[in-house]
């Protein structure tokens, strides 16, 4: 079996007296897109800082790309590539300079930035200044940027923020189409339909990684059942549910209700007499990723000064 392009085991660093991440431990296999999810301030970003080489950790330890995480930072960074979260270029030079300026900081050869233009699909736009760019295309530069060097592991940090649909659906294409070539690609994000693109996700809150697996084994460990609310009138139903025993949560989706809980007999029990009183019916649901998030967020300990 390959050794995996992630081991690291009880990840921790503290800012002050605060740890904002806590004995994390993620292992990810070569190829693999892997979800990094969590509301903000979790320490997703830390986490991806010492597993980059950027920042050390406190405790814990562990390889990526086979380097030791605290020993051989320089050739973790060397063969990583790091897209931060709010990446930023010269806005006044063109597509083209950018990626020049990049080559230069590698020590890349000249040809790296026209085949990385070609790779990218940015060719035709190489003299276009990045100040000019929509946010889906500046976002293709980032990524040109950062696999410029031909990293095996990109580690992207909530790469499509503030990026149209279109462009969203495209990025990923690229992602998986290089995922499928030997690429590791751990990617944080508080899209839900992204964490549902990767092929694993782990789920960080509060500095304490609370849920791994697929999407589909983290819906199961969660253990809730969803119900609709159809019909009738639902702002007075959702009044009448919130707080009744097994309801944990009551959320407005268009003109339905969903009815999330832990205890699916307490929960059926009260949207059955919530729908009786309000004119609505109740049909069995799936739960959603967003739903279970939503839940380990609330049972979580904000661990926030
Ligand atoms: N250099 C630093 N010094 C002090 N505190 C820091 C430092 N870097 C991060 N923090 C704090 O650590 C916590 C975790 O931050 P981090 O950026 O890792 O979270 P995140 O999950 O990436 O958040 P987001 O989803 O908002 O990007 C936050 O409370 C942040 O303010």
């Amino acid at each position: 079996m390959t050794s995996p392009a992630i081991a690291v085991t009880e990840l921790t660093k503290r800012f002050g007296s605060r740890t904002v991440v806590d004995r994390v431990s993620i292992t990810v296999q070569p190829g693999e897109i892997v979800g990094f999810l969590g509301p903000n301030g979790s320490g997703k970003t830390t986490t991806i800082r010492m597993m980059c080489g950027l920042l050390t950790p406190d405790a814990g330890s562990g390889r990526v790309l086979g380097h030791d995480i605290l020993r051989n930072q320089s050739a973790i960074k060397r063969e990583v590539g790091y897209m931060t979260q709010r990446f930023s270029f010269y806005e006044d030079l063109t597509i083209a300079e950018n990626l020049s300026f990049v080559a230069g900081v590698y020590g890349l050869p000249a040809d790296a930035v026209s085949e990385t233009l070609e790779d990218l699909g940015l060719t035709s736009r190489r003299a276009q200044l990045a100040g000019s760019l929509s946010g889906g295309w500046k976002q293709r530069l980032a990524l040109a940027a950062c696999i410029m060097h031909r990293p095996k592991l990109l580690m992207l940090d909530e790469p499509t923020a503030g990026v149209d649909p279109k462009a969203r659906r495209e990025f990923w294409d690229e992602i998986h189409a290089r995922a499928a070539t030997g690429l590791t690609v751990l990617v944080s994000t508080h899209y839900m339909d992204e964490a549902e693109r990767c092929h694993r996700i782990n789920y960080i809150s509060y500095g304490k990684l609370i849920s791994q697996g697929t999407v589909a084994e983290v819906i199961a460990a969660a253990g809730l059942v969803t119900v609709i609310l159809r019909g009738g009138r639902t702002a007075e139903a959702q009044e009448r549910l919130t707080g009744q025993p097994g309801v944990d949560q009551v959320a407005h989706w268009g003109s339905d209700l969903h009815v999330i809980g832990r205890d699916g007999p307490a929960l059926r029990r009260a949207a059955t007499a919530v729908a009786i009183a309000t004119g609505a019916r109740v049909i069995e649901a799936e739960t959603s990723l967003e739903d279970v998030f939503i839940q380990l967020m609330g049972a979580s300990t904000d661990n926030m000064p």
